[in-house]
């Protein structure tokens, strides 16, 4: 990965507001609703997004006014100085775009999961000074986020960045798409100079859970936001329990904490220093627990090899699992973490008896 090609001096389009905030409606519909919206918006809005062309799941529901938009958002940025962020799918969209001077560009997360059309998109758009932003792929893979991003940065996208809109599930869960915050978190890690929006309009779903995970983002240190917003939600012609009124922005942006990276304060270093010093002699204590823990697994494995018995023992797991539960939820533990953490030392711990018992 050439991570230093990656840079975040794009970010200089929103004028030092932090949070940068993209905003606008889910669809542009009509000349007046793109315009009416733009001039709604609060000051602290500098970029206004609008979808031009909608991929719908299924057929037959509003496709987006197409072509005639653009001219319409050309309109906006004459009227109102905002910058222009549009989503394209294809490299057709991509000349549109760019002929029609839109300065930010972003892949939807349902063309992200198609490498071919992440690449016709990248060479479409081969050594262009616009923005490019890649929405994270409705799956929750990192590895095809990345592909994508990597795809940008080799076609020398220079002014890259990554949307995180959460991931698509079967089952019907709180929010539309579930935010999965430690992928995210991983991109970061690895791709630590790339700018990361969030979202919460398509992880909520919802308009009144906008700000709760708009904060959340924020207290992960994400560079901006992008929030659907309409005049009239309730009658917009798409995603109309997500988006959120201009009035409603403006109160969002207010609400909103933005973290700092860190504190200079002797105060904050000596306290957080003291607590780092305590969380480091723990780790070593859990590490030292669990490899006793396996150790003793690794004698029942030399037990089970000699009586000849199976490695997964249900019953004994079902027990654990259960006891494990309870005594965590008491010590106000999540029963999510205790299961998570639980699994994870039982997979190793069967893994390990499982290279005894085929010892040769
Ligand atoms: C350690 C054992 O083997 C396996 C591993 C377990 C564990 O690590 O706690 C529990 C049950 C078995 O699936 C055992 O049988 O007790």
């Amino acid at each position: 990965m050439e991570k230093s090609s990656v840079n975040k001096n794009w970010m200089s389009l929103f004028k030092g507001q932090n949070p940068a905030v993209i905003a606008g409606p889910c669809s542009a519909e009509t000349p007046e609703q793109v315009m009416q919206i733009a001039k709604d918006l609060p000051a602290e809005v500098k970029v206004f997004r609008a979808g031009i062309w909608k991929p719908r799941t299924r057929p037959g529901g509003f496709e987006g006014v197409g072509e005639i938009g653009l001219k319409w958002l050309q309109e906006v940025k004459r009227e109102t100085g905002l910058l222009l962020a549009i989503e394209v799918a294809t490299a057709k969209h991509v000349q549109l775009a760019l002929e029609h001077n839109i300065d930010i560009l972003w892949i939807g997360a349902r063309t992200t999961v198609n490498p071919f059309a992440v690449q016709e998109i990248a060479d479409a758009l081969a050594g262009t000074d616009r923005v490019v932003l890649l929405k994270n792929p409705v799956n929750p893979d990192l590895s095809l986020w990345m592909g994508g991003l990597e795809r940008l940065i080799k076609a020398n996208i220079k002014n890259i960045g990554a949307i995180h809109r959460g991931f698509s599930t079967y089952e019907k869960t709180k929010y539309r798409n579930i935010p999965e915050w430690q992928i995210p978190i991983d991109l970061k890690t690895q791709m630590p100079d790339m700018p990361i929006f969030g979202d919460p309009s398509h992880i909520t779903g919802n308009r009144d859970k906008v700000f709760e995970v708009a904060q959340q983002a924020l207290d992960l240190s994400y560079d901006g936001l992008m929030i659907e917003t309409h005049c009239n939600p309730e009658k917009a012609w798409s995603d109309a329990a997500q988006q959120v009124t201009p009035q409603q922005l403006t109160d969002i942006i207010q609400k909103l904490k933005v973290r700092n990276v860190t504190d200079d304060t002797a105060d904050f270093l000596q306290q957080i220093q003291a607590y780092r010093i305590r969380i480091d002699d723990m780790d070593s204590k859990l590490l030292d627990l669990l490899e006793k823990r396996m150790s003793i697994s690794d004698a029942i494995g030399n037990l089970k090899r000699e009586k000849n018995v199976a490695v997964f023992q249900q019953e004994r797991w079902k027990y654990i699992l259960e006891k494990m539960r309870k005594e965590g939820t008491c010590l106000g533990l999540s029963e999510e973490f205790i299961a998570a953490l639980y699994t994870t030392i039982h997979q190793e711990s069967i893994y390990r008896q499982n290279k005894i018992i085929n010892k040769k």
